[in-house]
């Protein structure tokens, strides 16, 4: 049998990290760190125009049962992101306004849950970001073991303690603790580079002569008539 875990200490990446990822947000991230790191677009945030970013503490949890969400709190450090997923899919609403309220108490900065949440009015009234799967009244348990801050696979990724986790309007993306202050200067270039390319845009100038896309278009036989 193997055995279940809480992990209380594990190394995490940089505050200022973490800050500098989320001004840059889901996509800039994703592309600076070669187009790697998206959750598949099943997540989405009860709220809008919120962007976060902060080390994750990971939870695994038996379908329908939040027991390990209520072990993980005290694992949470401030600046935190708490990614929690089930052993087989569940949309139940695993964490409402109580457990929210405390994971706050303990520094999370949020919650992506790969099963379902509820009091969603309270959420968003408390300001408190959370991706999730479903929004839903059905209760859970709280019964079961699980795992708390070891490697989990959500929406395809791998997420282990202490990555970097950037989440947003756009979705959610996963960068592994030792890259994430790399990601951030190659996010940082990328932005830069757009105000550039905006601008331009802006003053009208053609997607095909700014990206020199002409000849490319001429070499797959596309006719201009
Ligand atoms: O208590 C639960 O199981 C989930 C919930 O509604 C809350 O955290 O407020
Ligand atoms: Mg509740």
């Amino acid at each position: 049998m193997s055995r279940h875990v809480v992990v209380r200490t594990f190394e995490r990446i940089d505050p200022e990290v973490a800050k500098g990822l989320a001004e840059q947000g889901a996509s800039t991230v994703h592309e600076a760190d070669g187009r790697r790191g998206a959750f598949r677009p099943e997540l989405h945030p009860l709220q809008r125009g919120v962007r976060i970013a902060g080390a994750a503490v990971t939870v695994s949890c038996h379908p329908g049962d939040n027991l390990m969400i209520h072990a993980a709190v005290e694992t949470v450090r401030p600046g935190d992101v708490v990614v929690v997923t089930t052993t087989s899919p569940s949309t139940d609403g695993m964490l409402g306004d109580l457990l929210a309220t405390s994971l706050r108490a303990h520094g999370a900065v949020g919650v992506v849950m790969d099963a379902g949440v509820r009091d969603a009015a309270e959420l968003r009234a408390m300001g408190f970001p959370v991706w999730t799967r479903a929004i839903s009244p059905q209760g859970t348990v709280k019964a079961s073991p699980g795992s708390v801050n070891v490697p989990v696979t959500i929406c395809g990724q791998v997420v282990g303690p202490g990555d970097a986790v950037i989440a947003d309007d756009d979705g959610i993306v996963v960068v592994p603790r030792d890259r994430a202050a790399g990601v951030l200067v190659a996010a940082r270039q990328r932005t830069a580079n757009e105000e550039s390319k905006r601008a331009r845009l802006a003053a009208g100038e053609l997607g095909v002569d700014l990206y020199r896309l002409r000849p490319l278009l001429d070499r797959l036989g596309v006719e201009y008539r």
